[in-house]
């Protein structure tokens, strides 16, 4: 099988830009390893041809259960979780040890993504020390090329990954710091059999678009077997759908109804769908088609930056927002508590109540003579006892000090952040 030489040297981007995370979900047997295989191979292809403007890409396998990965993985899920060890402890089907060695993995996301920045990001400049007389200046040394992108395996069963709570912590934490893209593989000639197939994959593409929420680019995979220039033509024009769909109909003699209406309205819902997302037809198995798929992944990387980042940071100063009015009702309500406290306090009718307590008086010669003590107290009412005064000013400033304790405690548990409260979570719901 041939090999083709890529044609763009670099379809990746220049040296310093973040690389582009491009994440392969698909159907079981639509071909994402394959995928994975050739865009790998092509990438690592472009770097010995152009060593010095190009580096490798990083590789991750969020696959527990495929046997072998005929690619190099620099982090691969297997390496630290046991998928039939998992199945074996917890009594789980194949489905529920996926999920599960996705969960147990995502506890770790702060070390993984520790990992991806390091390797990935460039290095943040240390802050500028004082400069030391007779101190030569180092001459400025190389930066090691940075990957131009991170390719992304994952399970087959989508919605194990998708629709998980940890697919969502992985994905949202790449797509915090990378730009992120998912390259969602089309099984061309299972898919493109009939109009009712077609679309149930792309409903299945659309749940996974808004879902993510991240730029999406279809690619129409295994096109040696068969040309889906009849499918791309379906998204393209709906009168062209609609017209499969009556011819469907009419050799079938059957079904018609209300499967023909449904599939004919969709097509005209999906129209909108269908205009922003990247298609591309591949063959993962000659490597035709991959040129383009790396030109798609540049447009949408710039659709990332443009479009999802500034929605992204949006909805991130809305959670911070809203975490702040919580912190501060919860301050609030502390401190109404706590003058509860004091007010009881004040009047004696709490268990702390100040002072000691007064006897009763028994008799009238005993009311007299607690008159005179009062008067007598009163006499010297004139006085001002100095600690007397000084104990609003230190229960205000304990109130303060208590308050800003308060606040920092309740600050630093929310600043653990998305990942580690999720990580906690699924810590606790594997217990
Ligand atoms: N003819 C042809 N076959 C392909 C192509 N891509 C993948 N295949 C075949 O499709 C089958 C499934 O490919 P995989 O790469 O294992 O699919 P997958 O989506 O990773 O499968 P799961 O890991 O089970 O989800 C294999 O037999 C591949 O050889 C292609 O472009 N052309």
């Amino acid at each position: 099988m041939a090999t083709p030489t890529p044609t763009t040297p670099s379809p990746t981007s220049t040296a310093q830009q973040p690389p582009c995370a491009i994440i392969c979900i698909g159907m079981a047997g639509s071909g994402k390893t394959t995928f994975m295989q050739r865009i790998n191979a092509h990438l690592h292809q472009a770097h010995q041809q152009h060593p010095a403007t190009t580096a490798p890409p990083y590789v991750l396998n969020l696959d527990p259960a495929v046997r072998s990965v005929p690619f190099e993985s620099n982090i691969d899920i297997r390496d630290s979780v046991n998928y039939k060890e998992v199945m074996k402890q917890y009594n789980l089907g194949p489905n529920g040890g996926i999920l599960t060695s996705l969960n147990l993995f995502a506890t770790k996301i702060d070390q993984v993504m520790g990992l991806l920045e390091k390797r990935c990001l460039p290095p943040t400049p240390s802050p500028p020390t004082a400069p030391q007389a007779q101190t030569p200046t180092p001459p400025p040394t190389q930066a090691p090329l940075l990957p131009s992108h991170i390719l992304i395996d994952t399970p087959g069963q989508i919605e194990v990954f998708v629709w998980s709570a940890s697919g969502e912590i992985l994905l949202s934490s790449l797509a915090s710091s990378f730009p992120t893209v998912i390259a969602y593989i089309i099984d061309t000639p299972r898919t493109t059999q009939n109009t009712s197939t077609f679309m149930s994959n792309m409903l299945y593409a659309i749940s996974i678009l808004y879902k993510t929420r991240l730029p999406m680019i279809l690619v129409f995979n295994k096109t040696d077997v068969k040309d889906p220039a009849e499918a791309v033509e379906w998204m393209r024009d709906f009168e062209t759908f609609q017209a499969a769909v009556r011819r469907e109909e009419d050799e079938e003699r059957e079904g018609g109804g209300y499967m023909g209406s449904l599939l004919n309205s969709m097509s005209l819902v999906l129209e909108e769908f269908y205009n922003g997302l990247g298609v591309v037809s591949v063959s993962s198995m000659t490597g035709d088609g991959v040129d383009a798929f790396f030109a798609k992944v540049e447009e949408k990387r710039d659709e990332f930056e443009r479009d999802y980042r500034p929605e992204m940071r949006k909805r991130k100063a809305d959670a911070e927002r809203q975490k702040a009015d919580l912190r501060d009702k919860e301050v609030g309500r502390m401190m109404r508590d706590m003058k509860m406290d004091v007010s009881s306090k004040a009047k004696g009718t709490g268990k702390y109540a100040a002072g000691p307590t007064r006897e009763e008086p028994e008799t009238v010669s005993d009311v007299e003579a607690m008159e005179d003590e009062d008067s007598d107290d009163e006499a010297g009412g004139g006085m001002v006892d100095p600690d007397v005064d000084a104990e609003p000013d230190e229960d205000a400033m304990f109130e303060e000090g208590l308050k800003a304790r308060y606040e920092a405690a309740l600050q630093e548990r929310q600043q653990g952040g998305v990942t580690a409260k999720s990580a906690e979570y699924i810590r606790r719901s594997q217990g």
